[in-house]
């Protein structure tokens, strides 16, 4: 019940904000002209009454009541439906606004490893179109509540016994509630199926994966599985709706027996002569509209429950202990302000999780100036909750990792660590090891996307635990394994690295240039201003390679980044892009004095042994760690690794090359020509 109130709350709090003048007319008007439609039937008794006894003037004075009220309550009900309808979008388009801030305003993203976080996400993304009705339900509810309250008021003018009558509903207003929560309760037990059901049905309709469905003649058994997740959804819906509907059944029988009786009641008074013709007219009349509004109550009902449910929901959400990592470790602070902003959120306060939503890519960009300013909110937001924020983070210095171990959420042995590991300012360094050796774990944690699950990150000596997340990723530019294409215009995917220089035509033309991109994109139907994507008609779709090379430009966009992370950034590239990017890219393009921290993940090796620092993982842990040749020499893990690597170029065509020899025919002033052969491509950087 507390939840309810606490969602109807949040609803009427939502709408006052969004448009004060236009939500207190709605709710005022709407129960106002609910009791003011019930004199229509007073104006009929005493029309009724007049006429019986030849009283002109009662006669004449329930007429004009009747046909006042009448026209009253037609007009009003027409304006409370447009104003109801513009508050309704208004309170949608707030509610939008504060779910997309709950999912992408937090420092971190460990939520998105939450399964019970991902459960009810999806049910309020398919629902959240029922945020602006939550509004308009409340309205119509406490409507139909004022009629009913008119209703028995008149009753009671006939006979206090008839004023019961309408009462006669609560057992059915119950009934309705009860299977309408059964049904709400058996969504969110089907949640999980229902998420799959969406899955599959991305699967079979996504164009990505429409080859390998054809190939592995997928499409039967991604139609049944579809079909099994719907059924163990749907039978608990069916379910319960099928119980409550004995409940509804009986409720309304019940109802109907009152009415039965109480018409009976007032009929056999009239032909006594205990009552007036009018008065039978006036239960005749709200009788009949009370089996009309009873025939909506379910609906409306109905309706309330669910829109208060999924704002409940939503609560839910805002509620969330953002990160399952923190919850174990208990230290990170930046989950404790996120969690002011939830609160903020769930109150519908306006602020620091307003804000936080609205600027969740700009926050990330502490380089200029209109981001600075959010990153100052962040960061006062922080301070509120933490006070122990460093906010004098250096601007140069080793990135050292301390005892460092990482456990995903809900997962029983961590992904990575313990490590201690010091990468260099201004050093390079390459990651290399199998699948799932927690390379891309490494770069999330060094990028902030995750807090240590213990030991700790230092830059120039700070600890970034004391550091707001924001603060530190504006210190960094990463190209993730699985980059974001983002459809928008081509030079806006490229600029929202830094959204301020977003128009800046000449700032993405040289961010471009700089990730071999630039050729690219003026081949586009309309250069810098083509469409990207398939999401509008007239949008031109890219290969795997073309999208990643807008990732490289758009983390270019930052200039004078700390750290750059590239996560297997050529893994869509020809060899001719892989080894021309990571010239670019381990070549620094500041003095060596102030170079970032450059760190390449990538498997192939040939293509990163020139990197100051080799950092081999293994099952989570740094099992090597030093410059290619002394890595060799040690004839380790790594050095079998790069024979490997090496040999399996050397048999390939055209020219055999030796992996051992550090030099090759390209140089970075010369970069290797599609006919050269893999080995001297891979030893461009050499
Ligand atoms: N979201 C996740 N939830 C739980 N475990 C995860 C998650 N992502 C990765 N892991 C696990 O963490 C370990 C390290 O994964 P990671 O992606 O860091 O490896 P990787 O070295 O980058 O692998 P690859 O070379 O295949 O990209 C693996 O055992 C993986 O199963």
């Amino acid at each position: 019940m507390r939840s309810w109130l606490g969602a109807a709350r949040l609803v009427v709090g939502v709408a006052v904000r969004a448009d004060p003048r236009r939500a207190v007319l709605v709710m005022v008007f709407v129960p106002l002209f609910n009791i003011v439609a019930a004199t229509q039937a007073l104006g009929l008794r005493w029309m009724v009454d007049g006429a019986v006894a030849e009283q002109f003037t009662e006669a004449l004075t329930g007429a004009l009541v009747l046909v006042l009220v009448t026209v009253f309550v037609h007009q009003a009900s027409a304006v409370a439906t447009d104003l109801r309808q513009v508050l309704q979008q208004r309170v949608g388009l707030e509610f939008d606004r504060r779910l997309m801030n709950l999912c992408a305003g937090p420092a971190h993203v460990s939520h998105y490893h939450d399964p019970k976080f991902l459960d009810t996400a999806e049910l309020v993304r398919q629902r959240r179109t029922e945020f602006g009705g939550a509004f308009a339900a409340l309205v119509e509810n406490a409507g139909l509540l004022a009629r009913f309250v008119g209703a028995v008021a008149l009753m009671a003018t006939v006979s206090p016994t008839l004023a019961l009558l309408p009462l006669c509903i609560v057992p059915l207003a119950v009934a309705i509630r009860w299977q309408a929560n059964a049904v709400a309760a058996a969504e969110v037990a089907g949640a999980e199926a229902d998420r799959q059901r969406a899955a599959l049905l991305t699967l079979a309709t996504d164009p990505a994966a429409a080859p390998e469905v054809r190939l592995y003649r997928l499409g039967d058994e991604i139609a049944a599985r579809h079909r099994a997740a719907f059924t163990v959804s749907a039978r608990r819906r069916e379910t319960a709706r099928a119980r409550g509907a004995v409940a509804v059944a009986a409720g309304w029988l019940l109802f109907c027996a009152a009415l039965v009786g109480g018409l009976y009641v007032v009929t056999r008074s009239a032909l006594s002569g205990t009552a007036s013709a009018g008065e039978a007219v006036l239960v005749l009349l709200l009788g009949t509209r009370l089996v009309g509004a009873t025939t909506g109550l379910s609906w409306l009902i109905g309706w309330l429950r669910r829109s208060l449910h999924t704002v409940a929901l939503y609560q839910r959400l805002a509620d969330h202990p953002v990160s399952g990592a923190n919850a174990t470790n208990g230290t990170d602070a930046t989950n404790r302000t996120d969690g002011a902003n939830r609160t903020d959120g769930a109150n519908g306060t306006e602020g620091a999780s307003g804000t936080d939503g609205a600027n969740g890519i700009e926050g990330a960009d502490g380089t200029d100036g209109a981001d600075s300013a959010n990153g100052t909110r962040r960061t006062s937001g922080a301070g509120a909750t933490n006070g122990g924020r460093s906010r004098d983070l250096p601007r140069r210095g080793d990135l050292v990792l301390d005892g460092v171990s990482f456990r995903y959420p809900g997962e029983a042995t961590p992904a990575l660590g313990p490590i201690d590991l010091r990468l260099p300012a201004g050093a390079t360094v390459a990651v290399v090891g199998d699948n799932g050796a927690g390379k891309s774990t490494l770069v999330a944690l060094l990028a902030g996307l995750y807090p240590p699950s213990s030991g700790r990150i230092t830059f120039g000596g700070t600890d970034l635990a004391r550091v707001d997340p924001a603060e530190w990723r504006g210190r960094v530019t990463a190209v993730f394994q699985d980059f974001c294409r983002f459809e928008l215009l081509a030079r806006e995917s490229v600029g929202v690295g830094r959204l301020s220089a977003i128009d800046d035509r000449e700032a993405v033309g040289a961010a471009l240039e700089s990730a071999g991109a630039a050729t690219m994109v003026a081949q586009l139907p309309a250069g810098l201003d083509s469409r990207l994507g398939r999401t509008f008609p007239d949008g031109t779709d890219l290969s795997a390679g073309q999208w990643q090379k807008l990732a490289l430009a758009r983390g270019r966009m930052r200039t004078t980044p700390e750290v750059v992370l590239l996560d297997e950034p050529a893994a869509s590239l020809d060899p001719d892009s892989e080894a021309e990017l990571l010239r670019r890219y381990l070549a620094p393009t500041r003095s060596t004095a102030d170079a970032p921290i450059t760190v390449v993940v990538s498997h192939r090796l040939t293509t990163v042994r020139d990197a100051d620092l080799i950092v081999v993982l293994h099952d989570g842990r740094v099992v090597e760690c030093g410059p290619h040749a002394e890595l060799v020499d040690r004839a380790g893990r790594y050095a079998a690794m790069y024979a490997l690597h090496a040999a399996a170029y050397a048999a390939g065509p055209p020219t055999p090359a030796s992996p051992s020899t550090p030099s090759s025919p390209a140089s970075p002033s010369s970069p290797a020509s599609p006919s050269s052969p893999p080995a001297a491509r891979g030893s461009v950087l050499a």
